[in-house]
Parts: structure tokens; sequence; C-alpha cells
């Protein structure tokens, strides 16, 4: 199918990849659509199952796999995530730019595939100011948030690979790195908006 090229945002988890991407699909209504990607995680409060993610159990996800249904799929934190064929063709069927929000894993596993999409990474400023993230949004038990600091670590080394990324941005100033987001995407924005008018 031939549509605008999608996002994919990776990043540790704790770096504002979440807070960023609602905020964009938010200015840029009827833009960006949402990859609504599968997990066996359990649900935070406010997140809202088929919105947030798909919430299903291991079983489910594993019989998806064998069957064929996804794109791509990781272990993170002992939970499983992945991204379907549907989830991708519900967005592009819309003609929307689709953002994916997906680990490493993801990212080198997406990379191996033709969806072409433009890579950006989310970083925090520092390991420090990742923790304190982290620890301040009261999602993760001990055991989760340590898991969650050891991938960050290798996130963190992965992403100053040179070519990997199509932009790194260090989400330090939440107003600055929003700016840099936008001006990474603008010409498919403006592609899209454009598209639009005919
Ligand atoms: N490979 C892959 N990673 C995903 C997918 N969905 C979410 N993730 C990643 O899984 C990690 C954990 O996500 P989540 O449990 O929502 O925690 P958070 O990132 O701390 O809010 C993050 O790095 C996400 O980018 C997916 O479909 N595939
Ligand atoms: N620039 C920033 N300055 C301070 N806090 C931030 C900034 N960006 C995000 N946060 C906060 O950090 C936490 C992690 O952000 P989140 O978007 O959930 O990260 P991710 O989706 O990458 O796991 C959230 O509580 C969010 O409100």
């Amino acid at each position: 199918m031939v549509g605008p090229r999608p996002v994919v945002l990776t990043g540790p988890s704790g770096a504002g990849k979440s807070t960023l991407l609602k905020r964009l699909i938010k200015e840029f209504e009827g833009v960006f659509g949402f990859s609504v990607s599968h997990t066996t995680r359990n649900p935070r409060p406010g997140e809202e199952n088929g919105k947030d993610y798909h919430f299903v159990t291991r079983d489910v996800m594993q019989k998806g796999i064998s069957s064929g249904e996804f794109i791509e799929n990781a272990e993170f934190s002992g939970n499983m995530y992945g991204t379907s064929k549907a989830a991708v063709h519900d967005v592009q069927a819309k003609n929307l730019i689709c953002i994916l929000d997906i680990d490493m894993q993801g990212v080198k596993n997406i990379k191996r595939t033709d969806l072409n999409p433009i890579y950006i990474s989310i970083q925090a400023p520092s390991m420090e100011i990742l923790e304190k993230r982290l620890r301040d949004r009261k999602t993760e038990t001990e055991e989760s948030l340590q898991k969650r600091l050891s991938a960050a670590r290798i996130d963190m080394e992965i992403s100053q690979e040179p070519g990997l990324f199509d932009a790194v941005i260090i989400n330090d100033d939440l107003e600055e790195a929003y700016s840099k987001l936008k001006s990474a995407l603008i010409v498919e924005i403006v592609k899209v908006q454009d598209s639009r008018k005919d």
C-alpha cells in the first residue's frame, strides 16, 4: 500500500515516548494514528483495552504469533509485546501516519521488513533522571523498575550506533523535545495535510 511513511518511536521505558506521541496525535488530529500493540502485561490505571494496548494472555499472544498475525514481537521486562499486521493496516487504511511505540528488539526486527518507517529514538538526559521519572510515574514494582533500567542502559548505548536512527532526541525540556520531534516529522506531516486539500 502506498501511503505516508510510518514512524517508529523507541527509547528506554520512562524516556517520554507516550507523553510525546500523545501530544503529537492530539495536535495533529487526522494526521497520525497509533499502532495499538498487543501485550501480556497488566493494564495500568487509566489504560484502555484496544486503545493503549490489546491486553491479552500469553496463550492468545503465542497463538497469534504462530499463525503469522504479527509483524514483530519481543519479550520486555518479563512480558510479551508485539505489533500485529492488523494494527498497522488499520491506521494505514485511513491514510494516516502510523506511529509505532516499540522497544529496540522491535526496531531491529522492523528493519528487516518493507515498512520503511522514520526511526526516532527518544532518550532521557541521564540514567539518574530516567530513574527518577520512572519512580515518580509510580507504575512499576521495584523488580520491573530494575528490569527497565537494565534495558535502558543497553538502549542508550545502541541508540548511538551511527545510521540506526533518523533522529535521536534528548527529552530534557519537554517543549524543546516536542519541537524537535515535530521538525523530524514535518515533511511527512505536510505531505498528509496537502493530500487532504485535493
Ligand atoms: N517490540 C515491541 N515493543 C513494544 C511494543 N509495544 C510496546 N513496546 C515497548 O515495550 C516497552 C514497555 O512498554 P510499557 O509496558 O507500555 O512501558 P513504558 O514504556 O514504560 O510505558 C517499551 O519500550 C515499549 O516501546 C510492541 O508491539 N513491540
Ligand atoms: N521532559 C520531561 N520532563 C519531566 N518529566 C517528563 C518529561 N517527559 C516525560 N516526563 C514524565 O516522565 C514519565 C515517563 O514518561 P512516559 O511518556 O510515560 O515515558 P515512556 O512512554 O517512554 O515510558 C511520565 O511520568 C512523564 O509525565
